[in-house]
């Protein structure tokens, strides 16, 4: 089998390069400029710039090469999973299609998995979730990833497929919980950080990974997930590198609202778009999520993180 991957930001870049390693994979880019680039220079400046693209990395900007593939990863912004498929939905038709990101669609309110069916009913999709930043992936560190697939026969083919010498896959079929986790957890990374930019202390964060958990397990199992998999990497996992560390462009963004200070907003944030998409959800399905409504107010600047700490302290008391 042959791998492709659409989309060719930083995790598409890293997730290609890391893939190399096991043969033959081709990278997709929209701009056929950066597709010549990459293959002229071996390097993606723009998106993930220091990583040198080994040889069986091969660089495209014909869909049609990456249609040769059996399995397609997309690597493109949540908000752009549709569009990104229904253009190339007479080439995609019938591929193993891998979704590879984190959120939830604002005007639909649904997940990767959802859309790839909705979009391409006769594909059959699968999501790779869990913590790991394109850095650290394409400099060859350790790290491990949920591969989540209905089809638990695909599911243990795409996980020998999918594994290569530093990311180490483990599978499930609870795809509702997989791309949950990784979806709400981006939400909580923000809070985190406007609490952390706002100086209100290391142990508000620490109260905000907690109840944001509570909250991203409300949500996630009312809508059919396993506990277990909000547990595992796609959910504990992720929200744990994501809540603390400066690589995440969640948790910057939440520290520049913390701080006041302005943001570029070229930069792909996921959390953005989901936090008022699952508002919106919670709203809908009765459900308390309120520290996801604070981040609303903070986005839409209605709230600063000290009046938003002092709406959650004020709520009224309860058991854990
Ligand atoms: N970066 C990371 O560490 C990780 C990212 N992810 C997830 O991966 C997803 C992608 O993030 P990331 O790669 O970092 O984002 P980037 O901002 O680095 O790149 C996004 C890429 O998507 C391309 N793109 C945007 N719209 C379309 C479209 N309609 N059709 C085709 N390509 C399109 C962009 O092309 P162009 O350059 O032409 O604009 C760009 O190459 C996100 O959901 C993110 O949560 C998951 C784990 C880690
Ligand atoms: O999902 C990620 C880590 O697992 C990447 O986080 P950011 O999108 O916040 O940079």
């Amino acid at each position: 089998m042959s791998v492709a991957v659409l989309g060719s930001g930083a995790f598409g870049t890293a997730l290609a390069v890391s893939l190399a390693g096991n043969g033959p994979v081709t990278l997709w880019s929209r701009s056929a400029e950066q597709a010549g680039l990459m293959r002229s220079g071996r390097e993606n400046r723009l998106r993930l710039p220091g990583v040198r693209l080994p040889e069986p990395l091969h660089v495209t900007s014909d869909v049609a090469e990456v249609a040769n593939c059996a399995t397609v990863l997309l690597a493109v912004p949540m908000q752009k999973l549709r569009e990104a498929l229904t253009e190339h939905a007479e080439k995609l038709r019938r591929h193993v299609l891998v979704a590879c990101c984190k959120g939830i669609e604002l005007k639909s309110g649904m997940g990767p998995v959802a859309i790839i069916s909705q979009v391409l009913p006769d594909a059959r999709p699968a999501l790779l979730t869990g913590p790991s930043f394109a850095q650290d992936i394409a400099h060859g560190l350790p790290t491990a990833l949920t591969l989540a697939c209905p089809d638990a026969d695909l599911s243990a083919d795409l996980q020998a497929e999918l594994t290569t010498g530093n990311v180490r896959l483990y599978r499930t079929t609870d795809t509702v919980g997989a791309e949950l986790g990784g979806a709400l957890k981006n939400v909580i990374a923000i809070a985190c950080g406007a609490v952390i930019g706002a100086g209100l202390g290391d142990s508000a964060r620490a109260a905000l990974m907690t109840r944001g958990y509570a909250e991203m397990q409300r949500m996630a199992l009312a809508l059919g997930a396993r506990p277990e998999t909000l547990a595992g990497l796609s959910g504990f996992g992720d929200l744990a590198l994501t809540c603390t560390s400066d690589l995440s462009r969640n948790y910057r963004l939440g520290l520049s609202l913390g701080r006041g200070d302005a943001f570029d907003p070229s930069i792909t944030v996921e959390g953005a778009a989901t936090a008022r998409a699952v508002d919106a959800k919670a709203k809908e399905m009765r459900l308390d999520m309120p520290i996801t409504h604070c981040v609303t107010g903070l986005l839409d600047h209605s709230l600063t993180p000290n009046e938003a700490m002092a709406q959650l302290l004020a709520r009224p008391l309860k058991e854990e």
